[in-house]
């Protein structure tokens, strides 16, 4: 994702790249950003280093990176973007502390089809909630091999805002295996596919007795992740201090 964001960074006028940060121990370190992103050389070295002073930081990471981003942040009062997954739950605790400290856009996909998806998921849940015969909602994501977690941060936002809708009592079931008996009324069922080099895709199937809904939404490259980065970067400047994401940037109501 860093080298597309750099990409796209690169090609709008809007933002001028003034580090490209990675680990110490990267073999890149030290090219220059825009041509490890296969593009023409930016005059901005990959460094592990962090610089000075910079108006926001994009943030796509591993979660063991994101503590170290989250305090230099904080040090520095730098806005932050932060779309790296697979958090856990300290790591959003802190991350709902610095947003007392700085502004912060945090979600799971900067996609703005993915975000619309998720406000229709809420509109059907919370229409067929009650429906007779009852609901089963599961929710099918495909990713590529290299994805290191799962299910994806995009499953479980989706999970989480279909069970607010539903019940007070949703179960989170992740796979399904052997003699499970019959299925509950009011679990959640999540299956992570990787294969190839899937850019993203999720399904939410809303099935009932005798008809079901099914929400698809993918992605064709990844860049649609990237540019939703760069708008939610725009936006934070000038916003007061607080805990943000994709909703508000994107003026989809929350
Ligand atoms: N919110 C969204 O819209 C999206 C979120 N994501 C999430 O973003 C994250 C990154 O995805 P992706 O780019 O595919 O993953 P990659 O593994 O390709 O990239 C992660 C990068 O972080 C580097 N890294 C590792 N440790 C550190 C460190 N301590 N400091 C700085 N950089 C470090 C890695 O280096 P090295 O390879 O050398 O380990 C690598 O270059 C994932 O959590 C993914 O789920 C992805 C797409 C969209
Ligand atoms: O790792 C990825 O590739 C992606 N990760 C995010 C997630 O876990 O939801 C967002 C997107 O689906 C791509």
């Amino acid at each position: 994702m860093g080298r597309r964001v750099v990409a796209l960074a690169s090609e709008d006028t809007e933002f001028q790249i003034v580090a490209a940060i990675d680990h110490a121990g990267n073999p890149l370190l030290g090219q220059d950003a825009g041509a490890v992103a296969g593009f023409a050389p930016i005059g901005v070295p990959l460094a592990s280093d962090w610089p000075e002073e910079v108006d926001v930081v994009i943030d796509f990471s591993l979660p063991e990176a994101l503590n170290h981003c989250i305090e230099t942040c904080v040090e520095a009062s730098t806005p932050l973007v932060v779309a790296t997954t697979g958090l856990s739950d300290e790591q959003k605790t802190k991350l709902q502390a610095a947003a007392k400290l700085i502004p912060i856009v945090w979600a799971p996909s900067m996609s703005l089809a993915v975000n619309l998806t998720m406000k229709l998921a809420e509109q059907v849940a919370d229409t067929l909630g009650d429906v007779q015969g009852g609901l089963d909602v599961e929710i099918i994501e495909r990713h590529h091999r290299f994805k290191a977690d799962a299910p994806s941060g995009t499953a479980l936002k989706f999970g989480e805002l279909i069970g607010k809708k539903l019940s007070d009592e949703t179960l989170h079931v992740h796979g399904r295996e052997g003699h499970t008996g019959e299925r509950t009324r009011n679990e959640i069922g999540y299956h992570a596919v990787r294969v190839g080099d899937n850019p993203g895709e999720h399904t939410i199937v809303f099935g009932m007795l005798g008809e079901k809904i099914e929400l698809n939404v993918a992605a064709s490259n990844r860049d649609c992740y990237a540019a939703g980065a760069l708008a939610a970067a725009k936006w934070l400047q000038g916003r007061p201090k607080g805990l943000y994401n994709m909703f508000d940037v994107l003026g989809l109501e929350s």
